[in-house]
């Protein structure tokens, strides 16, 4: 007899399956759970005190389960045999190259997965796509599955996580909901059952959802898509106030006040980041184009193409108030992460602004808290290294700074691209008696105090909100 009530494998030690693991492994003493990972440093940063990824809470969790019931290994075959369910939780990037790059999710990884758990098990398993995949991939998965079975039987189901960077243990602790897609055949349904179970021990059944497969694995991408476009409607709404006198929080708020409206992710700034809503809108406008529903594809392909304007507009803004030229000048890149309470970059619109102050001829000096400056290079050398032609060579043009006053000293424009806390009570009079002048702010995430600001000297722009110069009364 096991020790244990249930085995489970993650294959992909990563931004979900860590943290979704470690919760797991922390609500269910009585499962065992491991993380896997082809990546040793990966695995070995699991098994330290300095964690692969800042997540605030994660190390308390990992170090209360970590030795007990969760651990962390590179040994995957060994491990997919013990296990009774394993779970895919591994990268699915936008293709790069051949059909559909630039849209289309690349499931290389899912699928290499597949193969390896039909090539090793010796017993029946359960197969829990974590992975945001396109809709059908759970078919694919399972044709591999079963083609390479040796007498043994598979169940795949999709269960996609909703928890948000940052915020990841409070998510995955207290969840809206889970969901289960599973095959809505007797064996479908008990392996449905089973993992709901799992779940169940600190989740209320009626917030566990089960639903046909292929709901499961589109109501992800749709979750993703409709949280992305509420960014990209108060974006778009950010620009026609700074034509207008109107104030982008106030509509935020007014129309957020609204039940059926809601307030959340209606908050506007430089734009939205994140490895997700990118990646995973790009996959639904592929999927529409796959089924010929080009009207739809047209529809969703426009909350991206509002994004890239809100980013390259912040970009002209900070030119344009700096007499139309930047070159030469000092900027301080103040965040560059892509939300506050994470070290994650991917897809940070820092990025992207700083890619455009490049191109202009800026000198930059970028902080922030979290980011390593490995992190930053390596991001910035693909966006907007020497492989880009009209860009200065980066060593030249980019320093990182662990001081934020330092950052700003001597500078001429300071640009707030992330929404620390730490941000929100500097000393903005030590700052601005410390940089040339006439000294310029702009606010990317409009978590200043504009008005001390402007009494302090600073020449102010943030989105979506009134500039008293051109609009008197407001
Ligand atoms: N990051 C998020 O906040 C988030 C939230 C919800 C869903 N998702 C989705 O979850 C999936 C994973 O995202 P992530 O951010 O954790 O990615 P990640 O890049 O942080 O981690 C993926 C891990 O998988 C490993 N890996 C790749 N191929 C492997 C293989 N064959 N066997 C074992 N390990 C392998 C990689 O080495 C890497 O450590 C993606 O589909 C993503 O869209 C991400
Ligand atoms: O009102 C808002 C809300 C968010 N953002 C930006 O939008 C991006 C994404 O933010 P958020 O959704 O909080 O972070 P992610 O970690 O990308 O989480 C999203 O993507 C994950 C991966 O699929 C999903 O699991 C989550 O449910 C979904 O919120 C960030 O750049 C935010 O700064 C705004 O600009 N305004």
């Amino acid at each position: 007899m096991s020790e244990w009530d249930l085995k489970i494998l993650c294959m992909g030690a990563g931004y979900v399956g860590g943290p979704t693991m470690a919760v797991i492994a922390k609500q269910c003493p009585k499962i065992r759970v491991v993380v896997g990972d082809i990546s040793q440093k990966q695995i070995d940063g699991w098994n330290s005190d300095n964690l692969p990824i800042y997540e605030p809470g994660l190390l308390e969790v990992v170090k209360e389960a970590r030795g007990r019931n969760l651990f962390f290994s590179t040994d995957l075959d060994k491990e997919i045999q013990e296990a009774d369910i394993v779970f895919i939780s591994v990268n699915t990037p936008t293709k790069t190259s051949g059909i559909g790059a630039g849209r289309a999710a690349n499931i290389k990884n899912c699928e290499l997965c597949a193969r390896q758990i039909a090539k090793v098990a010796k017993s029946d398993k359960i197969v829990v796509e974590k992975s945001t995949v396109p809709v059908r991939t759970a078919s694919a998965i399972q044709r591999i599955l079963k083609s390479n079975e040796n007498g043994n039987s598979f169940q795949v189901l999709s269960n996609p996580e909703f928890l948000a960077e940052g915020t990841a243990i409070t998510d995955l602790m207290n969840p809206d909901r889970v969901l289960i897609g599973g095959q809505q055949t007797p064996e479908g349904l008990k392996a449905a059952e089973t993992l709901a179970s799992v779940y169940a021990n600190w989740i209320p059944r009626e917030q566990i959802l089960t639903t046909n497969l292929w709901s499961s694995e589109l109501s992800k991408l749709v979750a993703n898509a409709f949280l992305a476009q509420r960014v990209s409607s108060i974006n778009s709404i950010s620009a026609l106030c700074e034509s207008t006198g109107a104030d982008v929080s106030e509509i935020s708020r007014a129309v957020g006040m609204d039940d059926r409206i809601g307030k959340r992710f209606l908050q506007s700034s430089v734009g939205f980041g994140g490895s997700c809503f990118q990646k995973d809108i790009l996959n639904l406008v592929y999927l529409c184009e796959t089924y010929g529903l080009q009207e739809c594809a047209d529809y969703w392909r426009g909350v991206i193409n509002m994004n890239d304007f809100q980013k390259r507009r912040f970009s002209e803004k900070v030119v344009a108030a700096m007499f139309n030229t930047v070159t030469g000048k000092k900027i301080s890149i103040l965040g560059y992460a892509f939300k506050k309470d994470t070290g994650d970059v991917r897809e940070t619109p820092s990025m992207f602004v700083v890619r455009d102050l490049l191109q202009e001829g800026a000198k930059l000096h970028i902080y922030d808290p979290q980011v390593s400056r490995e992190d930053m290079w390596s991001e910035m050398s693909y966006t907007c290294g020497v492989n880009h032609d009209n860009t200065p060579r980066l060593d030249e043009s980019v320093t990182t700074e662990d001081d934020v006053y330092k950052t700003c000293e001597g500078s001429h424009g300071v640009c707030i691209l992330t929404e620390w806390d730490e941000f929100k009570t500097l000393d903005f009079k030590k700052i601005y008696d410390s940089m040339a002048k006439p000294a310029f702010f702009f606010d990317g995430r409009l978590i200043c105090d504009h008005k001390a600001l402007r009494e302090i000297g600073f020449e102010v722009y943030a989105i979506g909100k009134p500039d008293p110069n051109k609009f008197s009364g407001v």
